[in-house]
């Protein structure tokens, strides 16, 4: 929730005319009142007003400190200065009106909606350049924190000097300069600002580094900083390098069906838990933990069917792939904890009967099935579909054992669980709904339509497909009439 306003400073150009022959380029500068900030919204407004640029310094009030108030004045009190005085700047600002939730980190909650605010903000003024004002004890800093936190390389990559998120260029273009030099230009230039009171609380990590360790490492010399920013570029040469192998690994051994359980023993022990790595961040959007990845490495090289939690999915492996699906409800989280580990993802299904449901699948669209996890789409076919009279009234049941498909018109009906096993379909992709219609049985998720219930040609008829949620969905699961229909 936000609160957003634009004190405007008045547009030293005016507003645009028919001679104007195009519009300025708009460089935005995330300006918190701090001295860096407020030296670097000076120095590109200066820049700005030499090429035609307009500058926008934006401001986000996080309403976490008493004076935050006073900090919005004192920037929109510079800005109009400026502006009075000639030069292209204006001020837009925006208040974050909630608040961390309980157990949340201020820290962490303020820089989530910093940024977003900060992206959206500067979309909204039409500039496709941020600028940050971090500088080279900064980048020092962060990669101190990540050492301490033990991060990998992506971490000790510490800031990007440029990074393209959404259309608008993140840059810090005072990376490499030292502190310093940024106190004598605000000297130089008379500039005003704003010194953060909590910039003292120990409780912020960033805080207790500067009051204790900082002092003793610059104690051994005016290098520590250099040298420290130094290896975070290093480190992000290194994370560029792993992420450019991991593409080129993921894009022989996977495809939207999911990633070769071969690539494991085929690749380096690095390299394939690299590939491993950046393929679960590609399905799941985010970083897998390390304890998953040595879990993965020890147990799934000689696997053969498998699964493993992962965060409100599960990793699955089959018959040679990984793939990643959502937690199956019918199979509650706890149940598969306490299944004995030998029997976890061996294709045991869980004998419970839960309740039957019914349903009007008679329409053509999505019917969202929630206590399923997923949905039915539902689609006119001209053959190979089934009546529409007989889905208007379908019931869901889960399965009990001793079902018998028929996959094909001139076949024989057969044990359910053979029809799947020779369909190669894995043990997850059997979790949907069994679906009866006058207490027989019509369609089985990755099977399809059983074929005693084919409609003839040229009766209205449609065609089922079961769609997972989340992650399934993604990975796709069933299609209807592969039972030859
Ligand atoms: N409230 C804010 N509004 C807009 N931009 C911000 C805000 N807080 C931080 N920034 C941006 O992020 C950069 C780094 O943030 P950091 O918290 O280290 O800076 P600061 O100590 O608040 O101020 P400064 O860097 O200006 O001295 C700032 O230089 C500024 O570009």
């Amino acid at each position: 929730m936000v609160d957003s306003a634009t004190p405007r400073a008045a547009d030293p150009a005016g507003p645009a005319t028919l001679g104007d022959p195009a519009p300025r380029r708009v460089i935005a500068v995330a300006c918190s009142g701090g001295r860096d900030s407020m030296a670097l919204l000076h120095a590109t407004t200066v820049a700005a007003e030499s090429f035609g640029a307009r500058v926008v310094a934006l401001h986000i009030h996080h309403g976490l400190s008493a004076h935050a108030d006073a900090w919005l004045a004192l920037v929109g009190e510079q800005v109009a200065e400026w502006a009075r005085q000639g030069l292209p700047v204006e001020l837009v600002h925006e208040r974050l009106l909630d608040a961390p939730a309980p157990g949340e980190s201020t820290e962490a909650w303020a820089r989530a909606g910093r940024y977003e605010a900060l992206q959206r903000l500067a979309r909204a003024v039409d500039a496709d350049l941020l600028l940050l004002a971090h500088h080279r004890r900064d980048q020092a800093e962060t990669f101190l924190l990540q050492a301490l936190r033990g991060a990998g390389v992506a971490g000790l990559s510490s800031m990007p000097r440029a990074q393209w998120r959404d259309g608008v260029c993140w840059a810090r273009p005072w990376l490499d300069h030292p502190r310093e030099a940024i106190e004598a230009y605000v000297c130089e230039h008379g500039l005003r600002f704003v010194e953060d009171d909590s910039n003292a609380d120990p409780r912020f990590a960033r805080n207790r580094l500067r009051q204790t360790l900082w002092p003793a490492l610059m104690a051994q010399g005016a290098g520590a900083e250099t040298a420290l920013a130094r290896s975070a570029a290093w480190a992000q040469e290194a994370a560029e390098l792993q992420r450019e192998v991991a593409d080129d690994d993921l894009a022989r051994w996977s495809d939207a069906s999911g990633l070769a359980q071969a690539m494991l023993t085929a690749l380096s022990p690095a390299r394939a838990t690299n590939a491993l790595r950046a393929w679960l961040h590609r399905v799941t959007g985010r970083t897998a933990p390390a304890t998953l990845i040595r879990r993965l490495l020890d147990e799934a090289p000689m696997a053969m069917v498998a699964r493993w939690p992962l965060g409100d999915a599960e990793l699955h492996l089959y018959r040679g792939r990984f793939f990643v699906q959502a937690r199956s409800k019918t199979t509650s989280p706890e149940r598969t904890e306490a299944l004995p580990a030998s029997l976890l993802g061996l294709g045991i299904a869980t004998p419970v009967a839960g309740p039957r449901e019914r349903f009007d699948l008679s329409r053509p669209g999505r019917h969202a099935i929630p206590s399923w996890s997923g949905a039915f789409d539902v689609e006119p076919v001209t053959t190979g579909g089934v009546a529409l009279s007989a889905l208007s009234n379908v019931e869901l049941r889960r399965r009990e054992g001793g079902e018998q498909f028929q996959s094909h018109a001139k076949g024989l009906a057969r044990a359910l669980k053979k029809c799947w096993q020779t369909a190669g379909i894995p043990a997850v992709q059997r979790e949907g709904p069994l679906v009866y219609a006058d207490g027989r049985l019509l369609f089985v998720p990755g099977l399809g339509l059983d074929a005693r219930w084919r409609s003839d040609t040229g009766e209205a008829q449609m065609r089922l497909r079961w769609v997972p949620d989340a992650c399934g969905s993604r990975m796709g699961s069933d299609v209807a009439g592969k039972s030859g229909s």
